[in-house]
């Protein structure tokens, strides 16, 4: 998918501007950038639920699924019922591979108030995977976790799109997350949203640790990025 020389203005002050972005098929595209630069109108504008001003986007995905911050789930129906929803057609066998590789196996019966946030967190996911998108937008998903369970999470969601490879639009603030994750991290900038760096990292996920030498660099590379008042860290 490409996005083309996307503008996009609100009560006539330009949020974003002339963007530029092409998320490659089975990708994982991370996308970091300051407060209220335009990440969310960004993710909106490519889901079709806000138009851009000017610009367009070539071969657009079909089908898109989205991940929000909170988790979304129903909570008159069970974890299987909640992954179910999005596909009646899919398999239980299906279903029940999901519900583990997000580590809720034994958990499939209760009710999203018997869980906790990473828990229902980890079922909104198995449920955007459930519901077979060309494309997955997720917006800062593991916000409300602790560290150690983000990280956990991100390792989670790296085995699951291993298994049902699709291209993921992956919107965060934490740097160790767009790190482990992405086959692109893009830096937006702010006033207005343009494109401040695109990283690309080729080493497989599954290899990837926060000590690697490869990815400190680009970690620093990043925070230069993010940081405003003095570019020397
Ligand atoms: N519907 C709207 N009407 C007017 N202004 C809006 C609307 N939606 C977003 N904005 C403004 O556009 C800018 C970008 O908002 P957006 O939510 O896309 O930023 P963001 O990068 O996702 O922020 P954050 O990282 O804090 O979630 C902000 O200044 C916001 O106030």
């Amino acid at each position: 998918m490409v996005i083309k020389n996307i503008t996009k203005k609100f009560d006539e002050e330009t949020i974003i501007q002339n963007l530029n972005v092409t998320i490659n098929d089975n990708e994982i595209t991370c996308i970091l950038g300051p407060s209220g630069c335009g990440k969310s109108t960004l993710l909106n504008i490519i889901a079709g639920i806000i138009e851009p001003d000017d610009g367009s986007i070539d071969d657009k995905k079909e089908k898109i699924g989205y991940v929000f911050q909170e988790d979304r789930l129903l909570p008159w129906k069970t974890v299987y019922e909640n992954i179910q929803l999005v596909n009646k057609k899919a398999s239980k066998e299906k279903i029940n591979d999901l519900i583990e590789l997000v580590g809720l196996k034994g958990d499939q019966h209760k009710y999203p108030s018997a869980l906790s946030g990473g828990m229902r967190q980890r079922c909104a996911i198995a449920r955007a995977f459930n519901f077979e998108s060309q494309l997955l937008l997720m917006d800062e998903p593991f916000k409300s976790l602790d560290y150690d369970l983000r990280i956990h999470m991100v390792k989670n969601l790296i085995d699951i799109w291993k298994k049902w490879n699709n291209s993921i639009v992956f919107v965060t603030h934490e740097i160790d997350e767009a790190i482990l994750l992405g086959n692109k991290i893009i830096v937006l900038n702010k006033n207005p949203c343009t494109i401040e760096k695109n990283i690309q990292i080729e080493k497989n996920q599954h290899l990837r640790s926060l000590s690697d030498e490869e990815l400190i660099q680009v970690r620093t590379e990043i925070i230069q990025c993010l940081t405003t008042d003095n570019k020397k860290i």
